[in-house]
C-alpha cells in the first residue's frame, strides 16, 4: 500500500454501507419467513416527548417495516409510572412475536433505566445493555452475547476498511457503558492492543496520536484535532452534536467530536457525520434482531463480525 498523502482521507460511506447491511437483513427475514414461516419483530418503546427521540424511533419504525420485519411501536407519556413501563416490558418478553425490545434512552428521572433494562429478557436484548449480555461482550463469548448496535457498527466499518485487525494499536476516546466500554471490549476480541483515554488521562493528544485505530465517543464538538491523529490512521467519528444555526439557517449542522475538516488532511481514512456512524446504528439494530430471532428459533444465524 503506498504511503498516505495529506489531505487524501478515504471518506468511509457509513450511510452506503449501512443500506448494504440491510439489503442483506431483508435477504434473512425473506429465508426466515420461507424456510421456516417466522416474521422477526422489533418492539421500540418510547416514554415521553423529547423531539430528537421520536425521529430516530420513526426512522427506526420505518426502516423495521423496509426490511420486512414486524414494527411495534409503545409510545408511552412522559409521566407514566416505572412500573407501568416495567408491565409493558414484561408483557413484551411474553410476547412471541416480538423478537427485540428496544426501550429508547435517555428514560425520564422518575425512571430507575437499569430497572428497566434489566427486566428485558436478555435474549430480546437487541441493545445488548443487560448485564448479562454486558458479562457474555466482556469475557469473550461472542457467540451468546447480544452486542451494541453502535460499537459494533463501528467493528464493520473498521474491518471493511482494514481487515484483519490483529495487533493494530486502537485508542477508544470515551468510556461510556454504551459505546468507549463495549468498542474497547470488541476490538480486543479481535486481537487490538487497545487503551480507552478519557477526560482525566494526563496527555490524551499524545495516546491519540499513538493509535491505527482510533474510535472517538466522548460527546463534545470537535475535541480531536487534526494534530492528535497518526498519519495514515482510521479514525471512526461516533459523535453527534448540533452546532447553533447560522443566520438562515432552521437547524444547526450535526458534526462530529472529531475536528473533520483539519482530521481528513491527516488521517488514512475517516468516518463523516452525519452519514457515518449514526446509519450504522440502526442497521446493527436490525441485523441484531434478525440475531435475536434466529437463537429464539434454534435457527443457524448469519455471521456478523
Ligand atoms: N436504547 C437506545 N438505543 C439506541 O441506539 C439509542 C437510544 N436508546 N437513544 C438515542 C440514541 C441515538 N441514536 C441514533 C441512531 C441513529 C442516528 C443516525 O442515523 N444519525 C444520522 C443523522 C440523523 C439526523 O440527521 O438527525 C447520521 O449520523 O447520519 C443517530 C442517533 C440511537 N440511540
Amino acid at each position: 500500500m503506498s504511503q498516505a498523502q495529506a489531505g487524501d482521507a478515504t471518506i468511509i460511506d457509513g450511510k452506503g454501507f449501512a443500506a448494504d447491511l440491510r439489503s442483506g437483513v431483508a435477504q434473512q427475514v425473506q429465508a426466515l419467513k420461507d424456510q421456516h414461516g417466522i416474521t422477526p419483530g422489533l418492539a421500540v418503546v418510547l416514554v415521553g416527548e423529547n423531539p430528537a427521540s421520536q425521529v430516530y424511533v420513526r426512522s427506526k419504525a420505518k426502516k423495521t417495516v423496509e426490511v420486512g420485519m414486524e414494527s411495534f411501536h409503545h409510545h408511552l407519556d412522559a409521566n407514566t409510572s416505572e412500573h407501568e413501563l416495567l408491565d409493558l416490558v414484561q408483557q413484551l418478553n411474553d410476547d412471541e412475536r416480538v423478537h427485540g425490545i428496544l426501550v429508547q434512552l435517555p428514560l425520564p428521572d422518575h425512571i430507575d433505566e437499569d430497572k428497566v433494562i434489566h427486566t428485558i429478557d436478555p435474549q430480546k436484548d437487541v441493545d445488548g445493555f443487560h448485564l448479562m449480555n454486558v458479562g457474555r461482550l466482556a469475557t469473550g463469548d461472542l457467540d451468546n452475547a447480544m452486542v451494541p448496535c453502535t460499537p459494533l457498527g463501528c467493528l464493520m466499518l473498521l474491518k471493511d476498511q482494514l481487515g484483519d485487525l490483529s495487533g493494530k494499536k486502537a485508542v477508544v476516546a470515551g468510556r461510556s457503558n454504551i459505546v468507549g466500554k463495549p468498542m474497547a471490549h470488541l476490538l480486543l476480541a479481535n486481537n487490538c492492543t487497545t487503551e480507552i483515554v478519557h477526560s482525566r488521562t494526563r496527555d490524551i493528544a499524545a495516546e491519540c496520536r499513538d493509535a491505527d485505530i482510533l474510535v472517538v465517543a466522548v460527546g463534545k464538538t470537535r475535541m480531536v484535532r487534526g494534530d492528535w491523529i497518526k498519519p495514515g490512521a482510521t479514525v471512526i467519528d461516533v459523535g453527534i452534536n448540533r452546532l447553533d444555526p447560522e443566520p438562515g439557517e432552521e437547524k444547526g449542522k450535526l458534526v462530529g467530536d472529531v475536528a473533520f475538516d483539519e482530521a481528513k488532511q491527516v488521517a488514512g481514512a475517516i468516518t463523516p457525520v452525519p452519514g457515518g456512524v449514526g446509519p450504522m446504528t440502526i442497521a446493527v439494530l436490525l441485523a441484531n434482531t434478525v440475531t435475536a430471532t434466529c437463537r429464539q428459533h434454534n435457527v443457524a444465524e448469519p455471521a456478523r463480525s
